[in-house]
């Protein structure tokens, strides 16, 4: 049963990840009945001036809402349950995105049945292009996990795995934007290099990242084909290709989503079990 007065979603954690979905979630629907929690008061302060959402205790965010979205780093996640074990009850979802944490861990730290959906979403929620994979835990039936797919729909795109495919989406979607960035960086200082000014440099960059990805997603063709289309016989874009070909950079793509995947696996202490 859910007390009365228990309504919306409280964000307990507004660091990257936490204000990332708050900026989405006020964009679509208004800062009314979305709370904050947060450890530092100035972080706290910023935010409820930002978004205009109210800003609570750990106690009061689980007394007002109903959804608990839990955003702190993995290391903290198990003092955080400790400290929300005795204000929550059944009546509550809880999401939680830290990184490698089994809902089973999650579960074992709250009261018995409290439902519990992991979620593996990306910081593209800031501008309504993320990514969000949901996993349900024990206690949560399908209605908890429409209701949190409901909410990650406002921010982007929505996606349901069994749990022990979250280690392999952390080290693909969730750490994913970096490689881009990473990349993109990469690129901006190699047309420096070629002596264009940094600005022209990076608005070529972006632009040309951003069309690539568009096609990737409307085209309807293989990445593959669309790099073929780009590269003339005996041209340019061969040339390039060989070099990165040379440099190992696919092997070291593999290698880089390797290691995030294992480092998910040691944040959470083991592979998250799929439910039976
Ligand atoms: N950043 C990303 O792109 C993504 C992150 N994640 C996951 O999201 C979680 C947060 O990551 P990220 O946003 O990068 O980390 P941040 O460190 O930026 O944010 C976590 C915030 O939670 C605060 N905090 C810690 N403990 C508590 C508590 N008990 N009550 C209230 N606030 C608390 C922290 O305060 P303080 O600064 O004092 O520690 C900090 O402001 C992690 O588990 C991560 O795995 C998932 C997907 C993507
Ligand atoms: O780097 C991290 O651990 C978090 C999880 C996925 C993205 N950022």
């Amino acid at each position: 049963m859910t007390p009365t007065g228990r309504r919306g979603l409280a964000i307990i954690g507004g660091g990257k990840i936490g204000e990332a979905l708050l900026s989405g979630l006020v964009r679509r629907g208004g800062a009314d009945g979305i709370l904050v929690c947060e450890r530092s008061p100035e972080r706290a302060a910023q935010l409820a001036e930002r978004y205009g959402v109210g800003t609570v205790e750990l106690g009061e965010a689980a007394v007002r809402a109903r959804v608990l979205l839990l955003a702190v780093k993995p290391q903290d996640i198990d003092v955080l349950l400790g400290r929300l074990a005795e204000h929550v009850d059944t009546g509550h979802l809880v999401v939680s995105v830290a990184a490698g944490v089994a809902t089973a861990r999650v579960e074992a730290a709250l009261p018995d049945g409290v439902p519990v959906v992991r979620v593996m979403p990306n910081t593209p929620a800031l501008v309504d292009e993320g990514m969000s994979v949901l996993s349900a835990g024990a206690h949560a039936g399908e209605e908890h996990l429409d209701e949190a797919a409901a909410l990650l729909a406002a921010v982007g795109q929505v996606r349901r795995v069994p749990e022990s495919q979250q280690d392999a989406v952390t080290a693909l979607s969730g750490s994913g934007p970096a490689y881009f960035f990473y990349l993109v960086e990469a690129m901006v200082d190699a047309g420096i290099l070629l002596g264009l000014p940094r600005s022209l440099a990076a608005d070529l960059v972006v632009q040309t990242a951003l069309g690539a990805a568009v096609m990737m997603r409307d085209s309807g063709e293989h990445p593959v084909q669309l790099r073929e289309a780009v590269s003339s016989p005996g041209g340019t874009t061969v040339a390039a290709i060989r070099e990165l070909e040379r440099h190992g950079v696919r092997a070291a793509m593999t290698a880089a989503i390797e290691a995030a995947h294992a480092r998910s696996i040691e944040l959470g202490g083991g592979s998250g079990r799929d439910r039976t």
